[in-house]
């Protein structure tokens, strides 16, 4: 087992943002009474900081193999291109058939998606993001949409500006920059061509972009749902051919503090739309660390290590690669 370093208790901001992501859907029985409102168990995780990863996720009572450890809902998610109008625009589940969206249409599977998207699409709607879009799809990136979408929630209200801030960034290199810069003229010009006040369009600069794309890139989950029916196959068929087989892709604030391991305790699973949920692969003891995997582990030593490197910047040191298995 690793050696750990932490703290009894999570830092205050951790604490907040641990009740907000988790706890945001009290369960109401019966009328408006406040006394009525049943939160459910806290969920049995502390992120605190390890001995050699970072800040981590740790259990703080023993853990039963195929547990639920705690659900988690997306910050900002964005579906893959090739399948814009084949999935919820706000939560990436797959269409179910035909619903009667018309094509060009943005496809909503509830009321609540489409209450939930109002605001930042009422900004969205008025740019033209065609050349954003032909940047994103003739290099395959898909990052640059989801700082797009962020960029329209901060616009409407619903998120602050700095709200990815608390999150690990990615190391970029200095050969990174020319094309970051480019995708932050295209997201600018956009904005500037539409009916938006400059004060509303203030905190969008150059290093607002690259920060938040900083933090996108090594924190964001690629989601890949099931195929519901024969027509989501053919859809899904077309989307490999044209892109890759995801969804979309979402950013989590408490799904980001898990460390990788190449021989995980824990696996984040999908059912049918970004909302996640967090699983015991086996029996975790109290003060554990809880890890993920974040790439394919059937891979030799070096392999893992490569791709760890050079898509995440660092070199696992997760006691299967310390032995070199
Ligand atoms: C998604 S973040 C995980 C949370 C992060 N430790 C933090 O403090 O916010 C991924 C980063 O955590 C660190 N990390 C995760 N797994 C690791 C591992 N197995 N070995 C070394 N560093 C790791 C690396 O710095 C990596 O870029």
């Amino acid at each position: 087992m690793l050696s750990v370093a932490f703290r009894r208790q999570s830092p205050p901001y951790l604490r907040r943002i641990l009740c907000f992501e988790l706890f945001s859907t009290a369960t109401s029985i019966g009328p408006s009474n406040k006394s009525d409102l049943i939160r459910p168990d806290p969920p049995p995780i502390r992120i605190s900081q390890t001995s050699s990863a970072g800040r981590g996720v740790f259990a703080t009572r023993p853990i039963t193999a195929g547990e639920t450890i705690h659900s988690a809902k997306p910050l900002v998610t964005h579906p893959s291109l090739s399948l814009l109008y084949e999935v919820c625009y706000y939560c990436l589940r797959r269409k179910e058939g035909k619903h009667g969206v018309g094509p060009g249409l943005y496809y909503f599977c509830s009321d609540s998606c489409r209450e939930k998207s109002m605001a930042f699409l009422e900004v969205e709607s008025r740019g033209d993001w065609s050349m954003l879009n032909e940047h994103c799809r003739n290099r395959g990136l898909k990052y640059p949409l989801m700082v797009k979408r962020l960029a329209c929630m901060v616009m409407c209200g619903a998120v602050s500006s700095d709200c990815l801030d608390i999150l690990q960034p990615a190391l970029l290199h200095k050969e990174m920059l020319p094309e970051m810069e480019d995708e932050f003229k295209l997201l600018k010009n956009a904005f500037k061509k539409v009916n938006i006040a400059d004060e509303v369009m203030a905190f969008l600069s150059k290093e607002w972009y690259i920060n938040v794309l900083a933090r996108i890139k090594i924190n964001a989950f690629r989601i890949e749902l099931p195929c519901g029916s024969y027509e989501d196959l053919l859809a899904s068929a077309v989307a490999l051919i044209g892109d890759d087989a995801a969804v979309g892709n979402a950013v989590y604030i408490v799904p980001s503090f898990y460390n990788h391991d190449c021989d995980p305790n824990t696996h984040i699973v999908w059912v049918d739309s970004s909302d996640a949920k967090v699983k015991a692969l086996r029996d975790i003891e109290e003060g554990e660390e809880l890890r993920i995997c974040y790439i394919d582990v059937s891979m030799d030593t070096e392999a893992r290590q490569k791709i760890l490197s050079e898509g995440f910047g660092f070199r696992c040191n997760c006691p299967r690669c310390l032995s070199g298995e």
